[in-house]
This record gives C-alpha cells, structure tokens and sequence, in this order.
C-alpha cells in the first residue's frame, strides 16, 4: 500500500458540491503511508459544516478495506492567503448584511454565530454597527473586554462567542458621530487589538446599507463571504440588490440570502400567516442564481429572546431549526467558497 494506492481508492469520493472527486478537484494535499496508518491531509476550510464532516466520512469509508489506521487533518494550501493578511488565526469571517435597516440582520448575525458555536465550532462575533451597536444588549452581556498590559483586548465571551462590539468602548446612550477616515481607525483596532486567539468562524454584524463601514470592513478585512438578510417585502429586496452590487463589485463571495420575517408563528392559534408575503427571498436569491439560506418565521420569542436573553438557535421548536439550518448552510457554503479556492490555486501551481 503506497500514496497512490490511496489516492486511487480516493477518487472514488466525490464533492458534495464541486461536481467532482476530490482527487481530481486538487483537495488531498498530502498523504503518507506508514506502517499501518494512512496520515492525510485534506484541503477542507469550514469546520463543523455537515457537508465537509461528510467528505471526511466517505474517505474514511473509502479506506476502510485497507485495513490501516485513518488520521486525517484539515487545512487550506499553504499559499493561498498572502503572509500580510489580517487576522491570520481565523480562518473564515462571515459578514452580516442587509440594505435596509430592521430586517432582522443583527438577531440573524447572533443566532448563525450562536449556531455554529453550537454545533462546536470556535466562534468570534464583531458587532461592526458602530452607529446602532445592539449585539451585546441581544446577548445579555454587561460584562466588557478586560485590558492587558500590552494593550490589547480580551473580548467577553458570550454562549461559546467571543464578542467585540462598538457598544463596549462607548457608553450605549452616546450619540456617535464618526467620520469615514475615524470609522476606520476604530474598526481597524477593534479588530486588530483584539485577542480572537484562533477562530473557526468571525461573523460581523454590519451596519444597514452600504456605507462607509461596510466599505472599510470590505477593505481591511480579508472576507470568506457574505450573508445578505432581507423580509419578503419587495422594498427591503429591492435594497439588498444594492448590497449584492457592493460585494460583486469587491469580488466578495456572497454565501446567499436569508428571508427574516417569513411568516407569522402565532403564539396563540399555533398556525403560521404570512403577513408581509412569504418567499420573496426565495425567488430573489433564484432570481440572482445564489444559495437560499432558508426562512426564519416572525416569531415574538425571537424578540423576547433578543431582549437580553439565550439567543433562540439554543432553545428547541421550529423557529430555533430554522436557525440551525441556516447556520449549517452558511458553513455549507463557506466550505464550497474555500474549497473551490483551494482547488483552483492547486491546479493552477505547477506541481514541485
Ligand atoms: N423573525 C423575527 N421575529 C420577531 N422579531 C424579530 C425577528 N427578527 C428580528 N426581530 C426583532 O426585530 C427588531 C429588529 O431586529 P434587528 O435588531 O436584528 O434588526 P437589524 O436589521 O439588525 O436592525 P438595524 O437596522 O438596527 O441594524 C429586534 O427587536 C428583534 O428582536
């Protein structure tokens, strides 16, 4: 039993969404066999999404005949982000955005970071909104970023989250008034002195709209993709089209669009009634050929939950599925965007 003995049984596993065998994609980076024991290396990038712990599945199931011991790692070719990039110990950062104001972005932004967090990832949340920070009040955490000697932050942690935000450095009832080149330099360092330690997953809460924020974190920070929130209402779509443009127009994958706001859950009656239409966000994100993330119903628990308590992906019931299926398509997508980079940069660097 050699490498290519285990290559050969691993061409038969295929890409749950590249369309392809991982062997021709370019995603095994190495292999080793030695005595007894298959070490591999696979070039997967979005931890905890059922899709890649999938491909991890079948290649075990793959090399089961061998008879061998099966150690697999995940990690990105080396080379593929530049050594000068920002934040290099988190490996994917998720923005939150919406081109209206009150769709929903922030309590998505809680509830996808809280999700992926469930399910066991290391996750960070950067509430970006420096003019409407509401995250730490959505999460119940009065309790700031400490400090070091060196001046730097350690950020609270919050349901598995580490949380920065703008709220935590200004007093929740100040008005902020910030201009472009100052927004930038209190994003660059909330981002930059802030201890994250190593991060599966950042996801950032952006302002509505597109904006001088949104441009700087489309500048300074090197994004994984972006997650566009809208209601079903034609005016809020309408918005999120001008969102869409921003990200295409700085080559930022967009990871697809959530519709908040679906439908009504009645607390009462227990039927569902669609107030402001249903399914508008589903035939937008067909419209522009991206992924539907999924619908989160209008659901007063979420409200109750986003006045200073357990964000609902935590609870059980049908509204808190809705949102552990978006966090998992979200990571679903993340792992095509990073897996789809890999292989384009291994097919395009000649082989040593
Ligand atoms: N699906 C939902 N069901 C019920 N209430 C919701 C739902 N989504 C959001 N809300 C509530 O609507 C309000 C606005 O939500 P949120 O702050 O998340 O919106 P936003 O788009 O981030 O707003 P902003 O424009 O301030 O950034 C909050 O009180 C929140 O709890």
């Amino acid at each position: 039993m050699d490498a290519d003995d285990v290559l050969s049984l691993l061409s038969s596993v295929e890409d749950p969404d590249l369309d392809d065998d991982i062997v021709s994609l370019g995603l095994v980076n190495a292999v080793d066999v030695d005595d007894g024991t298959i070490r591999l290396s696979l070039a997967l990038g979005a931890p905890y999404a059922p899709h890649e712990s999938q491909i991890a599945e079948d290649v075990r199931e793959a090399l089961a005949e061998t008879g061998h011991e099966v150690e697999l790692t995940a990690a990105m070719p080396a080379g593929l982000r530049s050594e000068d990039e920002v934040l290099p110990n988190i490996q994917n950062i998720i923005a939150v955005a919406s081109g209206k104001g009150g769709v929903g972005k922030s309590t998505v932004s809680v509830n996808l970071a809280a999700g992926l967090a469930e399910r066991g990832a290391r996750v960070g949340l950067f509430d970006a909104d420096i003019y409407g920070p509401n995250v730490p009040r959505m999460v119940e955490s009065d309790e700031g970023p400490e400090a070091t000697d060196d001046r730097t932050l350690i950020p609270p942690e919050r349901y598995g989250m580490k949380l920065m935000s703008m709220d935590f450095l200004v007093g929740a009832d100040d008005p902020v008034i910030w201009r472009g080149p100052m927004v930038h330099k209190v994003l660059t360092q909330l981002v930059e002195d802030v201890e994250w330690g190593s991060l599966d997953y950042l996801v950032v809460d952006l302002p509505p709209g597109t904006g001088d924020t949104q441009l700087t974190v489309l500048q300074t920070l090197p994004l994984t993709g972006a997650v566009i929130v809208t209601t079903p209402q034609q005016v809020a779509i309408d918005d999120a089209v001008k969102g869409l443009r921003m990200f295409g127009e700085h080559e930022t994958p967009v990871l697809g669009i959530a519709e908040n706001m679906s439908s009504f859950r009645c607390p009462d009656c227990g039927g569902t009634h669609d107030i402001f239409g249903s399914g508008g966000g589903e035939a937008f994100a067909d419209e522009e050929n991206l992924p539907f993330l999924g619908a989160i119903p209008l659901d007063p628990a979420i409200r109750a939950g986003g006045d200073g308590g357990t964000p609902i992906v935590r609870e059980d019931g049908d509204t808190a599925d809705a949102f552990r299926t978006l966090s998992e398509n979200v990571a679903n997508n993340v792992g095509v965007v990073r897996r789809q980079q890999a292989s384009n940069h291994t097919k395009s660097t000649p082989e040593q």
